[in-house]
């Protein structure tokens, strides 16, 4: 079994678990700027910074960090968003860990896990998120639209993730904003930066929609590698969990933007 099959076998325990429980309340949720507008035609390529303890390829990363504390400052570097992995089992992270970041920060929130059903997105919005993800890989069938128009009808920014040229074209049936380009096979872990290069080659630059190159980014360099191919934004984890400098890490990343993409 595949690692995301292995992953979504669990997802559907968590689901039953949740469905058992009472609504969580969405009293007191702050609103938060919109991710897409910090996006779009900004002339710098943003940043956003994940909260990332462990993962299924790379094992520990940082398990003692403290969600607040990162995520501050993360916020205070620039950072144009925070991710927080809340999925457990795989990567070591929780619910709690998001309200916590929620209560610390003013910008987008984004929760990141693997959304299977309704009541995650509940959860999610109810833990202070402003952007769910909606990994096209993950949701065969209707499941993928069903999903993102409740996620729009709860008022949440839809970050889509995808791996190839064929999940791009189900992503813009969407009409979704938020595009994101995963590096890193979810099956076999391998990162690739030719992934951002090969859906720039096919994405629509002159709609009004951003691309987000996520995963693998590690030096500077990277970052420009995928800003000549038209990202508007890099999902950054691992290099920010192990950085002893963080704030400058972010503000390295945020490399100028050229004229054209590619
Ligand atoms: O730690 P990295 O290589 O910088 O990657 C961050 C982020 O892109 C990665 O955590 C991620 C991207 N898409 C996901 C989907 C599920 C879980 C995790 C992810």
């Amino acid at each position: 079994m595949t690692i995301l099959a292995r992953i979504l076998k669990e997802k559907e325990n968590e689901v039953q678990q949740l469905l058992q429980n009472t609504p969580a309340s969405n009293e007191g949720l702050k609103i938060r700027p919109s991710l897409f507008d910090a996006l779009y035609q900004n002339e710098r390529l943003q940043i956003i910074a994940e909260m990332k303890r462990a993962s299924p390829s790379k094992g520990l990363i940082n398990e003692g960090a403290n969600p607040v504390v990162q995520a501050s400052i993360y916020e205070k570097a620039g950072a144009a968003c925070i991710s927080v992995l809340t999925d457990t089992p795989f990567f070591k992270g929780t619910f709690a860990d998001l309200k916590a970041v929620a209560e610390a920060v003013q910008i987008p929130l984004l929760c990141k896990d693997f959304m299977i059903h309704e009541v995650q997105i509940d959860q999610a919005k109810a833990s202070g998120a402003s952007v769910i993800l909606l990994i096209v890989a993950a949701l065969p069938g209707e499941r993928l639209q069903v999903l993102y128009k409740y996620a729009i009808e709860s008022k949440l920014e839809i970050l889509v993730e995808v791996h190839n040229v064929d999940e791009l074209q189900q992503a813009l049936k969407l009409d979704a904003k938020l595009i994101g380009v995963n590096n890193r096979d979810l099956k076999t872990f391998e990162v690739d930066l030719a992934r951002t290069a090969e859906i720039s080659a096919n994405f629509p630059f002159h709609e009004e929609r951003v691309l987000i190159s996520e995963s693998g980014m590690q030096t500077v360099e990277d970052a420009e590698v995928v800003t000549k191919f038209g990202a508007s934004a890099i999902l950054v984890g691992e290099t920010l969990m192990r950085s002893g400098e963080v704030a400058q890490t972010i503000a390295d990343f945020k490399v100028k933007k050229g004229v054209e993409p590619r």
